[in-house]
This record gives C-alpha cells, structure tokens and sequence, in this order.
C-alpha cells in the first residue's frame, strides 16, 4: 500500500432522479479501494449539469476552498465529465480533476493480473485519455510517450496530434493481442457448449462475496485447493472470468463461473472492453445473483446489478437472489422465500442448501427412465454411469437394465433402448 494517501474532495450534483446519496458513498468507496482518503464531500442540487464548468461557478469556488482547507489537491467528481468540463473545472479551482470514470479505470488498472484483464483495462483507459489529451490526467501519458522513441514526428505536427496517433497506434495493437486471447476463449466457451452441460454463473455487484460463494462451494464439492478463486475484502478483487466444473455425488455436473463484480455507471469503455469477460453470463443457464444482504444499500446494488446485466444484453436467464452475509445481517440462514435465498457463504449448512437450490433449477428438465442395454452395446451403459444418476441397475439374461435420471439430450441418443413401462 502507498505510503503517501492522498487526500481528495469529493463531489456530485443531486439531481434528485437516481439515489444520490448512494452513488456518492460509492464514490467514496471508489477512493478509497484507491488508497485515497476523503476529507470533504460537496454537494450541489442542479436537475443537470453546467455545460461548460460541470458545476456552477460559485460551487466550483466552494470546491477551491474547501480543498485548501482540508489540505486537498484532487476533486474527485461523481461522473463522467467532458474534456472541456475537466480543463475547465481545474482552470476554476486550481485542482486535478478526476472524474468517476478515470477512477474506476484507475482502480481496475492496479488490480488486472492476467494478461487479458491488463490488456482490456489497457485499451479502456486509453480510449477514455484519447479525446483527454489535454486535462492533467493525460500528462502521465504524454511523459511516457515523449521519451518513448517516435522519431517519425511529421513536420508541423503537434504534440497533440502526434500524441492521438500514438495512442490509437497502440490500440489497435492491444486490441489485436486481445483478440488472439479472446479467440481461445471462444473456443473453451464453444466446446464447453457443445458438452451439453449446464452451466451457473455467480453475477452481482462488487464485494459482495461471489468468489467465497464459488470456494465455499468447490471446496464441498471435493476440488482440488488449486482450483480456488481469489476471494478479498476489497473492491473488484476479481477482474477475470473463472470456470469450474462441479460434479455432484449424484453424477450431475454443472460448469459454475465467477466473475467481475458490478458497481453503478461502469464506465462504457470498460464494458466494451471487458464485454467478452462479462459475456460469460450470457451463456448461462441459471443466474445466482450473490447480493451483500448486510449493506444498507443491497436494493440499490441490485437496481445496478440489473441495470449491468441489461447493458450487456444478458436478459431472461432464471436467477436466484442470494442474500449472502447472512450472518454479519443478523438474519436466520439458510433460508429460501420463493427466488430469494438468504445465506452466507462462510457456512457449510447454507451451501449445501444453495447446491440443492441449483440442482433443483439446473436439471428440472431432466427425465427418468428405464433402458434394457444388450450386454454388446456396453458403451451405452457407461455413458449412463458417467452422465447420469443411476437409480436401479439389473442384470437380466437380454442385458443391463437401467433406471436413471438424465438429460434430454442423452435421453434422446437411448432412444432405441427404452423400456416402454
Ligand atoms: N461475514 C461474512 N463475510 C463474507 C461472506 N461472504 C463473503 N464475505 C467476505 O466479503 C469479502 C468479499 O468477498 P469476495 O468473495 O471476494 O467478493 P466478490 O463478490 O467476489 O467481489 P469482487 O470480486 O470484488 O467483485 C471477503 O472479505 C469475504 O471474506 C459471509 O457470508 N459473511
Ligand atoms: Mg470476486
């Protein structure tokens, strides 16, 4: 962790249409998950923003010395602002501008580990810096690429212009290494399709305990300890999409992923970027929405969740709303009320519960049958001893006879073999 914290004002206009006092909480979450520490929070009630200044001048004074008295040098503004607004607002106030957006991508940008999850943080931020070139958080960017080696600086080109055509350079480069990985996963994703098996996808917004959910059911479910996912008490500890398979005791699998959590207003540069991570989602067959029942605003860290979920075109998938932190809430758990399942993951009964939940909603299309397989079509009965749950097995002079529970689709290949009852 940073030595140095810095010290920021926060800022927002209430419009008083979404909840504002939610979203600047995030905010201030959002700086700190950014080693920052808030010293003051500033509000003004405008129904929209100034065009040219974000906020009104006499707030923008307000902003000034508030920040020179709580020893400030940054304002932090609850939105994405225009180039014009930032150069303008930090004209007014003699401050470093960041607006919502940067700080996300800030923040994303320090925890991408994998190289795809580096690479898509990558091209957001430059596309969000891109039409930014000349606000203060574009000045790293110039000191980097000024030493970088562009000798091929045309006659009479500017700094900027010659900035912007390194920048979209490197893009489309990045872009290009993205879509290489990106091909592999497609690939995975499409087998994994073909398999036939049904996959569950853990969504919901950010710390609200998806990966310990994902743990705490792979570790019951006898996984190996190298399959764990990395769990933190912290803002989007998880920037990359994992995918387990689980294989009940009963012979039922299911592919069960975790992945990056939400927070309101992701920055559109970041789902663009990340929309083949957040794509896996749409892939599901079942949604658990994991929701952190103990903070005070789990409904409108649903609204968000649903909103996302929308924006990335993930719609009409079942879903189970569960209420994790059971126990910090103070709330009895396990327990199920119609599509709402309260629980906490840290807790062996409430996991069980949550696995019975799933395989209630995952198989209820699968069917029960009885097959008579002649002892020479033997591959048949291990497909149904590695596919299905075997209820009955009998050794009868024709063959094996087999009562299972089993998918549509295998159900369909033993057709031929069907004991009519
Ligand atoms: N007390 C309590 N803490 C929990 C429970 N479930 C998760 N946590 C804690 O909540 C924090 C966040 O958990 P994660 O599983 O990393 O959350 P996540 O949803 O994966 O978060 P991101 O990856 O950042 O989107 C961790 O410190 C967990 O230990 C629970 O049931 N009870
Ligand atoms: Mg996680």
């Amino acid at each position: 962790m940073p030595q140095d914290i810095t010290r920021v004002v926060i800022a927002g206009i209430d419009n008083e249409i979404e909840n504002f006092s939610y979203t600047m909480q995030e905010l201030k979450a959002l700086a700190q998950a950014n080693y920052m520490k808030v010293v003051m929070e500033i509000s003004q009630k405008l129904p929209k923003p100034v065009s040219g200044t974000y906020f009104g001048t006499g707030k923008a004074e307000e902003i000034k010395n508030a920040a020179l008295a709580s020893e400030a040098e940054t304002v932090i503004v609850n939105d994405e602002l225009t180039p014009t607004q930032i150069r303008n607002l930090e004209k007014l106030t003699d401050l470093t501008v960041i607006d919502r957006t940067a700080l996300i991508l800030q923040i994303f940008a320090s925890r991408a580990r994998t190289k795809e999850a580096k690479l898509q943080v990558q091209i957001a931020q430059l596309q969000y810096q891109l039409p930014r070139l000349h606000t203060s958080s574009a000045t790293k960017l110039d000191q980097q690429s000024a030493g970088g080696g562009y000798s091929n600086r045309g006659a009479g080109e500017t700094k900027l212009e010659l900035n912007r055509r390194v920048i979209e350079k490197r893009i489309s480069h990045l872009k290009a290494q993205l879509k290489d990985i990106d091909k592999d996963h497609q690939i995975q994703r499409k087998q994994r399709d073909s398999s036939g098996i049904k996959t569950v996808a853990l969504v919901g917004y950010t710390n609200a305990g998806k990966s310990t959910t994902m743990n705490g059911l792979l570790r019951l479910t006898g996984q190996e300890d190298d399959k764990q996912v990395f769990e933190k008490d912290m803002l989007f500890a998880t920037l990359d999409t994992s995918v387990r398979k689980i294989h009940f005791k009963d012979n039922k699998e299911i592919l069960l992923s975790d992945t990056v959590g939400f927070v309101s207003k992701l920055p559109h540069q970041l789902v663009k970027s990340f929309r083949s991570t957040l794509a896996e989602a749409a892939q599901a067959d079942l949604l658990i929405q994991v929701i952190d029942g103990s903070d005070e605003n789990a409904r409108d860290m649903i609204a968000t969740t649903e909103e996302t979920l929308k924006e990335i075109g993930v719609t009409e998938i079942p879903m189970i709303y569960a209420y994790n932190k059971a126990d910090l809430a103070g709330q009895s758990y396990p327990l199920l009320a119609g599509d709402s399942f309260t629980y906490s993951a840290r807790d062996q009964a409430s996991l069980e519960a949550l696995i019975d939940l799933i395989k209630k909603e995952v198989f209820a299309d699968y069917e029960t049958h009885t097959y008579l397989i002649p002892f020479d079509q033997g591959r048949y009965v291990e497909a149904l001893n590695q596919n299905a749950e075997i209820l009955a097995t009998e050794y009868l002079p024709e063959g094996t006879q087999i009562t299972a529970n089993l998918a549509q689709d295998l159900a369909g290949k033993l057709q031929t073999f069907l004991v009519q009852a």
